[in-house]
């Protein structure tokens, strides 16, 4: 039998994921065609806020790459407009000048973004945010000008905000009602979410309607009907979209806001289909993804000749995409005569939770702060569930691994694309998957907003066990093929005590490395900190020698200044020190202390003993500083002892090593003067509590840190940062630091674990015992003649180790 002809118009998320599912259920029925008026393949049209806040790239975000078309016999013609549908002959027509024939047409055409019909809406710096070429374009404008204001305060327009700020700029965002995302919380969720993002540095303007976009030929501000201006170099219109209809209006398949369709997607003309948010059924138009691929599954059955019930309509829950703001809503918000509510709200901590219920039933619900239990009450939601048995099970103290072993298996792990845990744990023991990639490539799972990645990571772990922690394997070097967490394993199980009595026992194929060598003696230490002695000759010059080697062979001297603070008779020493061992440069550091430069290797001991002040660490894999600002004792804006905090936690963290460097700082407020935003602890003080970022990084791989918890007592911040801390010491590669550990682990199951009290209590006491043989590394040489003669006289130092 000859194949039909399928065309698809709209290469984009809804329609092609129907693709996919006719694939699935027949491959032999369609000859396909899609046209899209986009120069790209199908791609994850979601992402793009991530591209704007520079999580990940526009080369990351394809969907289906163009093999895919090829591979599945698609013709595919991008970059091309249709123009009209001859619904009588069947055919559909480009700008091009292409007719194509069809036997069956799907429309979906998306969305357009709705811009407002303002007087100057059409001038140089006014944009949309939908598709790569809008992304492209505030990126490019972001390098050139510094204000931008975004008009809307919805998901689209927080996101944007978001990302603008990454960019570097100023953002004011413009909001017409008085509290943020109206449409997806009431108004507590909503007034605290703005307080968060002004927290990150966004500005708002609410119950504020725009008149005017000002500017000649390119934008310089906006007018408000209040008659009160801004300025603008660029404004994002973020305002609601509209249905992309006028292919369908022109073609005379009738249209209310959407596409009309039925139950199996299809329109009133026959063999004519609308999908995605194009599409309107049973009085809705969605613009979520979720909804628009469960669209997707009852059409192509229906094009398959499969009998099913049909698209039944949806439950929408939605995620607002902003590091560091933990907000869900799901299906009803706003309370009426007809509904109870079950609240909490602990304004402290910024956490609120807000449950409908109608005739006891769960329908709908708000989640602020703490978001952990959003699948669960989406599951609850969706089947009505009764409220008692959510509240049988919310008082316990959940973390989200033991949330995700508990979960019976018919709830979904993954919204977007309607993914059960039963399905993935199935596909796991089936198909012997051991990755989240290869979980995403099988099910689907993770494959569109990525929030639920961290749920199936540990269902990878509950299912798996101890296999999944082998999946991760990679060696640690080239001499062995243990990898990290089997080598701490057998050091523990063994009770191996020193770096060649690992190399013998486990079988390493030569005498170790410049990378093993290191790693095991971290490791050692790490394991058994009271125990092990430091093998000294497997560090890095720098580490062996206490001070960095620089690219004449001299070396550099940085004493230790507790929160940057220093006095007079530190200085003075400092001076005559510079003045003695004729120091080529005096420099301060970004770390806020004092660098002596050019100092020859035989005076280390000299000048140390000299100084007298304790070691800065600056060359320790290692705690190197902690930043602070001046704080409440001298600043305006301060909120709280950055200073004191700061020095608190140097005193207490000095000498502690790690598997790379770590750099903390506190500001006391979130103007960020230390720049706690891009630390590996960074502590920042808002009124009355401290917040504490964590997986920040200034230097070849920027990355700004997430909020992990917030404290308002002192003693309850330092004992997190030591837990924290720990945490990493005992799950990070040698080398790796925090800020690819927290991407790699996932900020998610950190939280989880650090929420537990006796987790914390237990990491800590291991980080006391770790800090209890600390000794200052510049003192102790001085006072070890056979240490000065052996390193500092006599041997030359191989410069690879
Ligand atoms: C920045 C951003 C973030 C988002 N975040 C989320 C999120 O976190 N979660 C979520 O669920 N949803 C999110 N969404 C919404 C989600 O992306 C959309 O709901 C989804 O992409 C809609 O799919 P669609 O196929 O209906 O439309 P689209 O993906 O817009 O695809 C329609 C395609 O048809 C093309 N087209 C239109 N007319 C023609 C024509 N005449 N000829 C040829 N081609 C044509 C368009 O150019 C487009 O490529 C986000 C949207 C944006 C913009
Ligand atoms: N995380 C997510 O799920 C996510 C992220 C981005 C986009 N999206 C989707 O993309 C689509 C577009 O998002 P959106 O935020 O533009 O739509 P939206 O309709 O959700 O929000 C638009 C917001 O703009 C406000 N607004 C309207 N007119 C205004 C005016 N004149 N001045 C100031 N504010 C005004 C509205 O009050 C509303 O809060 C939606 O379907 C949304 O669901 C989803
Ligand atoms: S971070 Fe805040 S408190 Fe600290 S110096 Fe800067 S403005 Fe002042
Ligand atoms: S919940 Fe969005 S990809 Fe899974």
């Amino acid at each position: 039998m000859p194949k039909q002809k399928l065309v698809l118009i709209g290469n984009g998320m809804a329609g092609v994921r129907a693709l996919e599912e006719v694939l699935k259920l027949d491959r032999e029925i369609f000859q396909i065609t899609v046209y899209g008026n986009e120069p790209y393949p199908n791609y994850n049209r979601i992402q793009l806020s991530k591209v704007l806040q520079g999580d990940t790239s526009i080369d990351d975000i394809t969907l289906n790459n163009w093999n895919w078309y090829k591979e599945n016999n698609i013709t595919l013609h991008p970059g091309e407009n249709v123009m009209r549908i001859d619904r009588k002959k069947q055919i559909v027509h480009t700008e091009k000048g292409r007719m194509e024939r069809y036997d069956k047409l799907i429309i979906a055409t998306g969305s357009n973004p709705f811009m407002l019909p303002l007087p100057g809406a059409d001038k140089e710096g006014v944009i949309a945010f939908r598709n790569i070429e809008d992304c492209k374009k505030i990126m490019d404008y972001s390098k050139k000008y510094r204000k931008a204001a975004v008009i809307g305060g919805g998901l689209l327009g927080l996101e944007a905000a978001r990302g603008l700020l990454n960019l570097g700029m100023e953002v004011d965002v413009v909001h017409i009602h008085d509290y943020l995302m109206e449409r997806q919380l009431d108004s507590t969720a909503g007034k605290l979410l703005l307080k968060e993002l002004e927290q990150q540095g966004m500005n708002f303007l609410l119950k504020k309607n725009t008149a005017e976009i000002l500017g000649r030929k390119k934008v310089t501000g906006l007018r408000f009907t209040d008659d009160s201006r801004i300025k603008a170099d660029l404004i994002i219109m973020a305002v609601g979209i509209k249905p992309n209809v006028t292919l369908a209006n022109e073609a005379g398949i009738p249209v209310n806001r959407g596409i009309l369709v039925n139950d199996y997607m299809e329109t009133e003309v026959p063999n004519i289909y609308a999908v995605g948010e194009c599409a309107e059924h049973r009085g809705m138009v969605y613009g979520l993804v979720a909804p628009l691929y469960q669209q997707g599954k009852a059409m192509a059955k229906h094009l398959c000749g499969i009998e099913g019930e049909g698209y039944q309509g949806s439950i929408l829950s939605t995620q607002l995409k902003v590091s560091g703001v933990d907000v869900f809503s799901v299906g009803k918000i706003n309370e009426d005569a007809n509904t109870k509510v079950y609240k909490m709200h602990d304004d402290w901590n910024g956490v609120y939770k807000k449950i409908m219920i109608e005739n006891g039933k769960m329908t709908g619900a708000v989640l602020f702060g703490d978001t952990k239990d959003g699948s669960r009450l989406l599951n609850f939601i969706k089947k009505e569930a009764d409220i008692e048995e959510y509240l049988d099970t919310a008082g316990s103290e959940t973390t989200q691994v033991s949330l995700v072993a508990d979960m019976p298996n018919e709830e979904l792990i993954c919204g977007c694309n309607g993914v059960t845990k039963g399905a993935i744990v199935e596909a796991i023991q089936s198909q012997g998957l051991t990755t989240v990639d290869q979980v995403k490539g099988c099910t689907s799972a993770s494959r569109s907003c990525g929030g639920c990645k961290s749920l199936v990571s540990e269902l990878l772990a509950c299912t798996l066990g101890d296999k999944y922690n082998a999946s991760q394997k990679e060696a640690i070097c080239g001499c062995t093929t243990l990898s990290r967490d089997e080598v701490i394993h057998e050091i523990r199980e063994k009770g191996l005590t020193h770096i060649r009595e690992v190399m013998n026992v486990l079988g390493w194929e030569s005498d170790g490395c410049s990378k093993c060598k290191p790693a095991l003696n971290y490791y050692l230490g790490m394991v058994n900190p009271l125990g092990y002695e430091d093998e000294k000759e497997a560090r890095y010059v720098n580490e062996r020698l206490h001070a960095n080697i620089q690219n004449n062979g001299t070396y550099s001297v940085v004493p230790r200044m507790y929160g940057g603070v220093t006095n007079s008779n530190d200085l003075r020493k400092i001076a005559d020190a510079a003045d003695k061992y004729q120091v080529a440069m005096i420099k301060v550091t970004g770390g806020q202390r004092i660098d002596l430069l050019g100092v020859k290797k035989e005076d280390l001991p000299k000048i140390w003993a000299d100084l007298d002040m304790p070691s800065g660490s600056a060359y320790a894999k290692g705690l190197r500083t902690v930043k602070t600002c001046v704080g409440e004792s001298f600043c305006r804006f301060g909120t709280q002892d950055s200073i004191g905090m700061g020095i608190r936690l140097e005193k207490k963290f000095e000498g502690l090593n790690a598997p790379h460097k770590v750099k903390l700082a506190v500001s006391a407020c979130p103007r960020n003067c230390a720049e706690s935003g891009i630390k590996d602890v960074g502590v920042v003080g808002v009124e009355g509590a401290w917040e504490m970022y964590v997986g920040g990084n200034g230097g070849t791989h920027l990355r700004q840190g997430d909020l992990l918890f917030k404290f308002k007592d002192d003693v309850a911040l330092i004992e997190m940062i030591g837990a924290f801390l720990q945490y990493y010491r005992e799950t990070a590669n040698y080398l790796e630091r925090t800020s690819a550990w927290v991407d790699r682990i996932g900020l998610e199951h950190i939280r989880g674990v650090l929420s537990d009290r006796n987790t914390v209590k237990e990491l800590n006491a291991r980080i006391e015992e770790a800090l209890s043989i600390v000794q200052d590394p510049w003192k102790t040489a001085i006072e070890n003649p056979a240490l000065l003669r052996d390193l500092y006289e006599n041997v030359k130092v191989p410069a690879e180790i």
